[in-house]
């Protein structure tokens, strides 16, 4: 079976020109290696989660796999084709929403925005825009879809931005630590809500993560990253029951389990 999204042997490496301001002149060209021959699969339907220490090149590895950045060598192929820009049929989903929504639309142009690069007509975006905020719970469409982003709370604001990822009908959802700027609460919420996108639209995700609990919550299988520069170093398969639940999921046993597997696993390489 053709995987939806696979990597094969992904190396990035950064060049970097420090300038030493001590000694007067500026230090030689250094490549920093960030990914270090990185392999990964997902396939139509999963959810796979990778987590890794802070700074292991977590989010390189996202904007590669979304073509929105080069690897130095290796491959990135979405639905057997390689991937030399974003794809499409792929959305991602930053961590800082605040800066990836556009302050200056409001929240219903700032969904249809996908589709007006692909020229849908302004009647029809608008249509499809309001489904999108309706679908990630946005009820009040109103008051909402009118409303400029730094109007909204942090937790409305993420679900402006998955709305939007939804809007052009993705099969793959690429999340880069999507949940980390919010509250405790609103965080369970939008992973819940994620899951709920997932089952209704037949979704695949890979969601990157440093929050061990997270990854496990949301999915099928997590990878764990060694530290800098990144290699998968363990494929743990999840076999928690679905829907998942914030009560049952996170009292199972099992699910203590496999975030201890996963903690283990990241303190051996550290
Ligand atoms: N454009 C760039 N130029 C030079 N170095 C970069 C660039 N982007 C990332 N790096 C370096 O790559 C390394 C990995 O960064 P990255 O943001 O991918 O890690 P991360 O695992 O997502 O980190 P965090 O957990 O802190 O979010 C860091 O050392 C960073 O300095």
């Amino acid at each position: 079976m053709t995987a939806l999204l696979a990597a094969t042997g992904l190396r990035k490496s950064f060049s970097s020109r420090a300038s030493s301001r001590r000694g007067g002149g500026s230090r030689p060209a250094e490549d920093v290696e960030v990914l270090a021959g990185l392999d990964l699969a997902v396939a139509a339907g999963e959810s796979v989660a990778v987590v890794g220490p802070s700074g292991a090149g977590k989010s390189t590895l996202l904007r590669v796999l979304a073509g929105l950045s080069a690897p130095s060598s290796g491959e990135v192929r979405y639905r057997g084709t390689p991937v030399t820009g974003p794809p499409e049929g792929v959305a991602v989903v930053f961590q800082d929403y605040a800066r990836s929504l556009f302050p200056w639309l409001n929240v219903q142009r700032n969904v249809g925005l996908p589709l007006r690069e692909q020229g849908v007509p302004r009647a029809e975006r608008q249509r499809r825009a309001t489904q999108a905020l309706r679908m990630v719970g946005l009820d009040d469409i109103d008051r909402v879809a009118h409303a400029y982003p730094w109007e909204l709370s942090g937790g409305m604001q993420q679900r402006v931005a998955l709305a939007r990822a939804i809007v052009a009908g993705p099969h793959l959802l690429l999340l880069d630590e999507p949940f980390a700027a919010v509250d405790a609460q609103t965080r369970a919420d939008l992973q819940d809500l994620v899951l709920d996108l997932r089952r209704q639209l037949g979704l695949s995700l890979l969601t990157v993560t440093h929050d061990v609990d997270e990854a496990v919550y949301l999915a099928d299988r997590v990878l764990v990253l060694s530290p800098r520069p990144a290699r998968v170093i363990d494929d743990l398969h999840v076999g928690l029951p679905q829907p998942r639940s914030q009560l049952t999921t996170r009292a199972d046993p099992e699910f203590t389990r496999l975030r201890t597997e996963v903690q283990a696993a990241l303190v051996r390489t550290g």
